[in-house]
């Protein structure tokens, strides 16, 4: 079921290995960085920043809702956010959760914290990451209606992941607009195509 008057939406096209495609080896490393992606941004980032976008209740995509095994008409906590180094974004955020399971499992999440969530996604020990998923967005995907007022200079490659904790599960979908400076660091030289 979608919204009403909704657009058609997508296929669901997610995969756990970003296809061969038009990917600059820069982004696919950045797009398969393991652990925070706030962490690493800030390694080469001097100026990180995170700028709140949106927060509030809204009502999940529908490949959201599938994967959060929700229905598109039961409303999320959703927090939009780029990750900037001073002006420049780099990358579009969006995190959303399941209603009846903020006040149990996340009690401090707050939408309008203005640290990166990844500061305790990442040291919370009971907290279990899944995954990484990719996408690359079609024109009509609605995370890609999102980005038509942010300046975007790659493919629009999307990734995303659930944080789960206590059995509930925050969804976590990042979009690069632009690669943030090089890193010299030798996790870039992962690559994940065998
Ligand atoms: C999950 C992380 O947190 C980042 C920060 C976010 C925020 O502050 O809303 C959202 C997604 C991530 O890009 C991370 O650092 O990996």
């Amino acid at each position: 079921m979608t919204p009403p008057n909704s657009p058609v939406w997508p296929r669901d096209t997610w995969t756990a290995r970003p296809l061969r495609s038009n990917l600059s080896q820069a982004h696919r490393n950045w797009l398969t960085t393991p652990d925070s992606l706030t962490s690493a941004l800030k390694t080469v980032c001097p100026r990180f920043q995170v700028k709140i976008l949106e927060t509030g209740t809204r009502f999940p995509f529908p490949d959201e809702a599938r994967l959060l095994k929700i229905s598109c008409h039961q409303q999320v906590w959703s927090r939009e956010v780029l990750l900037c180094n001073g002006a420049l974004p780099l990358v579009f955020a969006r995190s959303i959760l399941s209603l009846r399971d903020l006040p149990r499992a996340w009690p401090t999440l707050d939408a309008r914290d203005p640290r990166p969530l990844g500061e305790f996604l990442f040291t919370d020990a009971r907290i279990r990451r899944t995954p990484l998923h990719f996408q690359k967005l079609s024109l009509n995907h609605p995370l890609r209606v999102r980005l038509d007022r942010f300046p975007l200079d790659l493919p629009p490659w999307a990734r995303r992941s659930l944080h789960v904790r206590q059995g509930s599960a925050l969804l976590v979908t990042e979009i690069f607009l632009t690669l943030p400076p090089h890193r010299s660091d030798p996790a870039q030289a992962l690559s994940f195509f065998a």
